[in-house]
């Protein structure tokens, strides 16, 4: 079992999603360790890029500042690196996959394993299309988590359930992500028909914003994914106040 799939063993899955350098690598930095202490269970890290299709115009402006910042996928590890020394929990990059190609692929997993980092997210890279980065990824232990969304056909969702590591992440929408005020109706049906082949645990992100919708997805669902959200609160008060009550009673909800 990998450090990312022993996680599922003993409670509902919370994972917080930051935008790395979104508003700079301190508030990251904190951020991070606010997600831990207020019972997060899996760090999503994300990787500014300048042309992220599957994102909505939250996760865009923030990526879109970090890069102004000048942060670069170098960056980002040398940021998870150091973040690994401060927190326990499992770190995962996000990203899109020509920056990781610009890297080299090898390097990258090396690095990324250097640094301390449990898994990788690509959206853009279908599993059909990953053998290059699985073969390095591998040896460096790194679990390469694959999305469904609720349009995959049935030859993708086996592939998907055959090849995801750590969790499979399922997004409750076809678009893109952004916070949103309500759980679609079709979402307990196609997290059972996933579940019927998946041995992996599951996962579901895009347009969570609430305790309330949290709950409702994890009385089906394995974990939960929350982004926009969080980086929106951490917008509105950089001293993290109102993001640790936040992930504090979706922790609450969770376990209730
Ligand atoms: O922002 P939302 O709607 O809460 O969704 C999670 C999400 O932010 C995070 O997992 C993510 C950010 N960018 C992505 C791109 C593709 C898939 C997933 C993501």
């Amino acid at each position: 079992m990998s450090r990312i799939s022993s996680k599922f063993a003993s409670r509902k899955v919370l994972i917080g999603y930051l935008t790395v350098g979104y508003p700079d690598i301190g508030t990251t930095v904190r951020a991070a360790k606010t997600l831990e202490k207020a019972g997060c269970d899996i760090i999503e890290l994300g990787i500014p890029f300048s042309d992220p299709i599957g994102d909505g115009p939250v996760i865009q402006a923030a990526s879109h500042h970090a890069l102004q910042n000048g942060i670069t996928p170098a960056a980002c590890i040398e940021i998870a690196s150091q973040l690994r020394r401060e927190i326990n929990i499992p770190l995962v990059f996000m990203g899109y996959y020509n920056p990781i190609l610009n890297y080299g692929i090898q390097r990258f997993c090396r690095d990324c394993q250097d640094a301390g980092v449990n898994g990788l997210i690509i959206p853009d890279l279908p599993p059909e299309e990953s053998g290059d980065l699985a073969e390095a990824a591998v040896p460096c232990s790194l679990d390469l988590i694959y999305l469904l969304a609720p349009t995959s056909t049935a030859d993708r969702i086996s592939v998907v359930t055959e090849k995801s590591e750590g969790f499979i992440y399922l997004t409750s929408v076809a678009g893109i992500t952004g916070a949103r005020d309500t759980v679609p109706d079709y979402l307990p049906e196609f997290i059972a028909r996933v579940r019927t082949q998946a041995k992996q645990p599951i996962a579901v992100g895009f347009g969570i914003s609430s305790p309330d919708q949290a709950k409702a997805i994890a009385n089906c669902a394995d974990g939960v994914i929350i982004g926009s959200k969080l980086l929106q609160l951490v917008e509105r008060d950089p001293l993290l106040d109102q993001l640790n009550e936040f992930i504090s009673s979706v922790r609450k909800a969770l376990d209730g």
